[in-house]
């Protein structure tokens, strides 16, 4: 069985972070292991409180991993702070594992601020280079590439300018663009637009880290990049519009065990 390990923050209201990841590996046929960076208190409403892990405990889960499993692909999500950001960057230099989707998670649903304003460097400088695929929303892409995004030919430049610090390939989300939402991959030769059509929902918590999430998965079974997103962009597209009325705010994307056939 293919496995993948997800390195990234707790949900407790279950519809992002970790709690997103595993469920999508596991609707993949993948089998998921995690190393918790982070707990939120959080709902589909508001994140109420974070408690980062203490660095030793991050390094340690993530070297019990390494050290007695094979990991077919890395997915990393929510790193608070920028000593977070080293300790993962530390780790996966001494374990280089083939395939590293990095999802840049910046600000939640709500609003609240999941990176130190500060460690935006440390992530441009350590962990953007050791990327497969870095996929930022249009928010966090403005913030990495230092350029504003209104329209689809912005998403080009900003590629350009990501790309430029070192990830193997870069995927810029268009969720948050008027109009349908389009995703812009670019590996440094080819631009490839993943088109989407809008789906009229607010549940749309944890699809940016569903879909980090099913490209890592699709990349630990052997697809190959552009494949394995087209792939993915199905699965959240169809997540999405089967997305589940939980809770009071933004709720969760859903996750189907039907979607693929069993791996064994
Ligand atoms: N309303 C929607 N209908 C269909 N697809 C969407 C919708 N909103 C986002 N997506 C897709 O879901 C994925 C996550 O997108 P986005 O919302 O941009 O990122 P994030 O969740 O990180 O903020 C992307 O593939 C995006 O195109
Ligand atoms: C622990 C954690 N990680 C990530 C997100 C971002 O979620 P989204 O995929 O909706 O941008 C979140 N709200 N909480």
């Amino acid at each position: 069985m293919k496995t993948a390990l997800t390195i990234a923050g707790s949900d407790s209201g279950g519809g992002a972070g970790i709690q997103a990841d595993l469920k999508t590996f596991s609707a993949h046929g993948v089998f998921g292991m995690s190393a918790i960076t982070a707990i939120t208190a959080q709902n589909t409403v508001e994140v109420r409180s974070v408690q980062n892990i203490d660095l030793n405990i991050i390094s340690d889960q993530i070297a019990a991993v390494f050290d007695d499993i094979e990991v077919h692909a890395v997915k990393i999500g929510m790193l608070g702070t920028p000593e977070i950001i080293n300790t993962v960057t530390d780790n996966l230099k001494i374990y280089e594992p083939e395939h590293i989707v990095l999802d840049p998670v910046m600000v939640s649903k709500g609003g609240h601020h999941l990176l130190d304003s500060n460690a935006v460097a440390n992530l441009n400088e350590t962990l953007l280079p050791l990327a497969s695929l870095v996929t930022p929303n249009i928010p966090e892409a403005e913030i990495l590439s230092g350029r504003t995004i209104n329209s689809e030919p912005d998403m080009y430049e900003a590629c350009r300018s990501i790309l430029q610090k070192g990830p193997g390939a870069v995927l810029i989300k268009g969720g948050h663009l008027d109009g349908d939402p389009n995703d812009l991959y670019y590996d440094g030769k080819e631009f490839h637009l993943f088109k989407g059509k809008r789906i009229e929902t607010k549940n749309v918590h944890g699809t940016g880290c569903t879909l980090s999430s099913a490209i890592a998965a699709n990349l630990a079974k052997g697809d190959n990049m552009l494949t394995a997103i087209e792939n993915a962009k199905d699965y959240i597209t169809a997540a999405i519009a089967e997305s589940l009325d939980i809770g009071h705010g933004h709720g969760p994307a859903h996750h189907f065990h039907q979607f693929y056939e069993r791996v064994t």
